[in-house]
């Protein structure tokens, strides 16, 4: 019978974590879940009902009552609802109200890969592996500005890079499970790296890993 196999994969804004995460899923057959999408789930819910992202009471109640067709991926792409689900993800109650949700989700079998910020150090501390994904501020400010204007927009890239580390700094300062590197995980610095490269860098990892465990049971 095969393992039960829970990938952490956590990285800043536009690292392309979510990407890798989906390969991986696809590659390894476990069942795929962006995080980020509840913290933006909450923060669509709250600026559809004029609500502001900062006011941690209604973030809360939001939350609480957040249902499962709320986390539609195609709706919730945008840097408002990115900067709204940076500033609901500093309440621990917020925080606190959406990690059941993602522990069952990575206890499920066959096993799952979550993508996020607080995946390997707190959704899912014992995961088999965990990657913290990561590039150089420029380069993720690239890669945003070419999602945003394959999507029609007309992005300014000194703005994205500004919002993208104004992100970055809020996702890192806050006071309950900041983003940081798991002292166990294994950092991929994509920075000169296209997507098909940094997939087969974290396959031959996990790959590798998996062997060496193995063998060393067997
Ligand atoms: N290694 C890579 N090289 C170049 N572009 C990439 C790479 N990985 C992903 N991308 C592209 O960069 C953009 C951001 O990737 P992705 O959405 O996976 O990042 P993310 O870390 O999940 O972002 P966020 O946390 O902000 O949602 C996408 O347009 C994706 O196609
Ligand atoms: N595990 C997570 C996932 C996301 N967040 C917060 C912080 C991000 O700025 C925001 C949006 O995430 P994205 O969709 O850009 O990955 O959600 C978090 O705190 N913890």
């Amino acid at each position: 019978m095969n393992p039960h196999l829970v990938i952490a994969v956590d990285g800043p804004a536009a690292s392309g974590k979510s990407t890798l995460a989906k390969r991986l899923a696809l590659h390894f057959g476990l069942r795929f879940l962006d995080t980020g999408l509840l913290y933006r789930a909450v923060a669509k819910a709250m600026l559809d009902h004029d609500l502001d992202p900062g006011d941690a009471a209604a973030a809360v109640r939001t939350a609480e009552e957040l249902e499962a067709e709320d986390v539609q991926p195609n709706r919730l792409k945008g840097e408002a609802i990115g900067q709204g689900a940076s500033k609901v993800a500093a309440v621990p109650a917020v925080r606190a109200a959406l990690l059941p949700f993602q522990r069952r989700f990575a206890a499920r079998p066959p096993g799952a890969v979550l993508a996020g910020r607080d995946v390997g150090t707190v959704v899912c501390p014992d995961a088999t592996f965990k990657l913290f994904v990561t590039a150089s501020e420029e380069e993720r400010a690239r890669r945003r500005y070419e999602e945003l204007r394959q999507r029609g927009e007309a992005p300014i890239y000194a703005a994205v890079l500004a919002e993208l580390r104004e992100r970055d700094r809020r996702d890192s300062d806050r006071a309950v499970a900041p983003m940081r590197v798991a002292p166990d995980a294994w950092v991929l610095d994509s920075t000169g790296l296209d997507a098909d490269a940094a997939f087969e860098a974290a396959r031959r990892y996990i790959e590798s890993q998996l062997e060496r465990r193995h063998s060393s049971v067997a």
